[in-house]
């Protein structure tokens, strides 16, 4: 299982994220060659291998442009990257990324989010910053993203609505709607900006101590401006194995049609559920409702916790870890004189255990005309 870390101690930015992901091995070429499919002009990537405070890393920059320089809206932004070539996974990433910022910025700047409208954060660069993140992360395929606690930093930074408070409020409406501690230490300035927190907020999984996995390499994406400290994302990359932890995700609800409930099971397992199922209870004021069991891996989980909030009635929900077992599972097809038959072996320890596919042997019950039994013993002679 590949697991890439996020350590933020200096904080995060769009440039610091592309630096660690070239650093760790994203190929520049590859990836200006993937951003060229967002059909725009007026841009470069420049990534320049160097050493800060004695450490080597990449230093990553947009180069713009006088074409470069646009204002745009979300929908422009929503546009460009629909209307690219780029894979449909990368599209739906960036989008995911980019509509963290811009509901940001319509709650801090109280106007509707579709017509938000990017001075900074929509200039190209911040386009080419998103995107760059999601080709990069569709790239690496790791299994998880942990992300650490923030270093945002402190005082004013200057944009252009004026001069404003560290973390600047669409960062900060940003951390709102994410799960991470933020801190500020060392850092006189803004060291995490809203693109840097968004791509974070949207890939990461948060984790407030370093989480245990074996390290294999790391990254180094440095800042532009100086701290004094050493202004650098770090991304760790490394694996651990299968996870045998999974999360349990609960709730209940007294409130839903059966339709409803149904096609909340449906939902779940599509965006990534291992199980999820239903028991009947006894609520409140007695009214039967039922009670929701979703099983996921860690990875899953807001896209778990968002499915239930967005498409059942209830008003929270409960989670924990869980340890499970997992036999080992293989198949092998049998022959039999009425025709092939799969077999599910599943095997633990001294275990070992052969079962019939039951869409197999319902196949051949129907087209024999035997009992479903009669299939079963049948199929028992030829293992
Ligand atoms: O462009 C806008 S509207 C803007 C809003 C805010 C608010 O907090 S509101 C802040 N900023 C600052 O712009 C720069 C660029 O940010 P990136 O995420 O594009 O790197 C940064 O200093 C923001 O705090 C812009
Ligand atoms: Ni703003």
């Amino acid at each position: 299982m590949k697991v890439l870390y996020f350590d933020c101690f200096s904080g995060i930015s769009g440039d610091m994220v592309l630096g660690a992901f070239i650093d760790l091995g994203i190929d520049p070429v590859f990836l200006e060659s993937e951003l060229k499919k967002l059909n725009i002009d007026g841009f470069k990537i420049a990534a320049e291998a160097t050493m800060k405070k004695g450490i080597s890393g990449t230093r990553c920059h947009v180069v713009l442009n006088e074409d470069g320089h646009h204002h745009r809206h979300f929908e422009d932004i929503k546009r460009i990257i629909s209307n690219s070539s780029l894979s449909d996974d990368v599209k739906k990433t960036a989008l995911a990324i980019f509509r963290r910022v811009a509901v940001a910025e319509a709650k801090v700047h109280n106007v509707p989010v579709e017509q938000v409208h990017f001075h900074e954060v929509g200039a190209l660069d911040s386009i080419i910053d998103i995107v760059g993140a999601a080709i990069c992360f569709h790239a690496l395929k790791p299994d998880i993203i942990y992300g650490s606690k923030i270093n945002v930093g402190c005082g004013w930074v200057r944009c252009a609505h004026g001069l404003l408070p560290v973390p600047a409020p669409a960062t900060t409406e940003i951390l709102c709607d994410a799960n991470f501690e933020i801190y500020s230490k060392c850092i006189d300035g803004e060291s995490a900006t809203p693109t840097g927190v968004a791509i974070l907020a949207e890939l990461g999984t948060y984790t407030p101590t370093t989480p245990s996995f074996i390290p294999e390499k790391t990254g180094y994406g440095f800042g532009g401006k100086d701290f004094g400290v050493l202004n650098a994302l770090r991304i760790i990359q490394g694996r651990k194995s299968e996870p045998n932890q999974i999360m349990v995700v609960e709730t209940n609800v007294d409130d839903m049609t059966g339709e409803m409930a149904g096609y909340v099971l449906e939902r779940l397992l599509k965006n990534g559920a291992l199980d999820a199922f239903y028991t009947p209870v006894y609520m409140k004021k007695s009214r039967p409702g039922i009670h929701l069991t979703v099983l996921c891996e860690e990875s899953k989980l807001s896209s778990i916790e968002d499915t239930i909030l967005r498409e059942t009635s209830t008003l929270g929900l409960r989670k924990y870890p869980v340890e499970r077992i997992c036999m080992h599972r293989y198949f092998k097809n049998i022959s039999t004189p009425l025709g092939e038959v799969t077999m599910k072996i599943a095997e633990h320890g001294d275990i070992h255990r052969e079962t019939p596919e039951y869409e197999d042997v319902k196949k051949i019950a129907q087209e024999s005309g035997k009992s479903l039994w009669e299939v079963m013993e049948m199929v028992e002679k030829y293992k």
